[in-house]
């Protein structure tokens, strides 16, 4: 296995311990989360489902140091989260971290290859240290005749793939995807998802991925659904079958 990321956990990227999440307050309360556990092993592709409302989006925004718990623990890279200040832990996201939005964001008047360097810039970090990382990352996303194309001048798939290529490039110890083929047609979401899970066996990569759509999710190694706030099932590459049965609430 090629872990990339040196401060990350043996065992686990990312875990969560009790999550809770609770809105508003009084008689309006929502419980979008209601103690979650979950370990998420490094180097694994995991795909979070349920049906809408039932706290994926949260989850992943608590797991990914975007949005406080009301209750619970959660550890990514070893690091607890909670234990952070607010300057810190926006350092810890972008030092540990990497996100791939349902937009791509990409800058339109950046070349691809400018649009993949830009946080690393934003961070004052050098392209020497990481050249040799950006040129692998490139290569496993199949954007090495890109580069110096602007947005509008790649398809949907391919902008999907540099915006990955720049959730990447950092070495995070974790990505969080939240419904990353969400703009694109069928064919170029199958395109981007195996480029995904590319990076996954072959650069040893931990993602997380928010998703709708099963064909989404077979790409996935694991697959953890959410009802209501908890977690009603844990699968391993799941067959098409055992997913939907997981979906509906049935035993698999
Ligand atoms: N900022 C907020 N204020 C109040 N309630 C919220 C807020 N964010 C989410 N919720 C509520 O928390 C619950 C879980 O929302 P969440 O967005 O995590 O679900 P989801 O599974 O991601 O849904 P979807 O698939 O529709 O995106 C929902 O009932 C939602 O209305």
């Amino acid at each position: 296995m090629t872990l990339t990321d040196t401060n990350a956990s043996t065992t686990t990227a990312a875990s969560a311990r009790g999550l809770a999440k609770t809105y508003g307050r009084g008689g309006v309360e929502v419980h979008a989360l209601r103690g979650v556990d979950l370990d998420l092993a490094p180097g694994r592709f995991t795909a979070i489902m349920g049906p809408s409302g039932s706290g994926k989006s949260t989850l992943m925004h608590c797991l990914a140091g975007l949005d406080q718990p009301t209750a619970g623990e959660v550890t990514v890279a070893g690091t607890r989260l909670e234990a952070l200040s607010d300057d810190d832990l926006t350092r810890f996201r972008r030092d540990h971290v990497g996100f791939v939005f349902q937009a791509f964001n990409l800058l339109p008047m950046l070349t691809a290859e400018q649009n993949i360097w830009l946080p690393l810039e934003l961070a004052g970090r050098t392209p020497g240290e990481l050249r040799g990382r950006f040129d692998e990352v490139v290569e496993t996303l199949g954007l090495t005749d890109r580069l110096g194309h602007r947005p509008a001048e790649l398809s949907g798939g391919q902008q999907q793939r540099v915006a990955i290529a720049r959730a990447l490039v950092a070495r995070p110890a974790i990505v969080f995807a939240d419904e990353p083929t969400g703009n694109l047609d069928s064919s170029a979401s199958a395109e981007v998802l195996s480029f995904l899970r590319r990076s996954v066996r072959e650069l040893g990569q931990t993602v997380v991925m928010v998703t709708h759509e099963l064909d989404a999710a077979a790409y996935a190694d694991d697959v953890v659904v959410l009802a209501d706030g908890r977690i009603t099932a844990r699968l391993t590459e799941p067959t098409p079958a055992e997913l939907v049965a997981a979906l509906k609430g049935g035993a698999a």
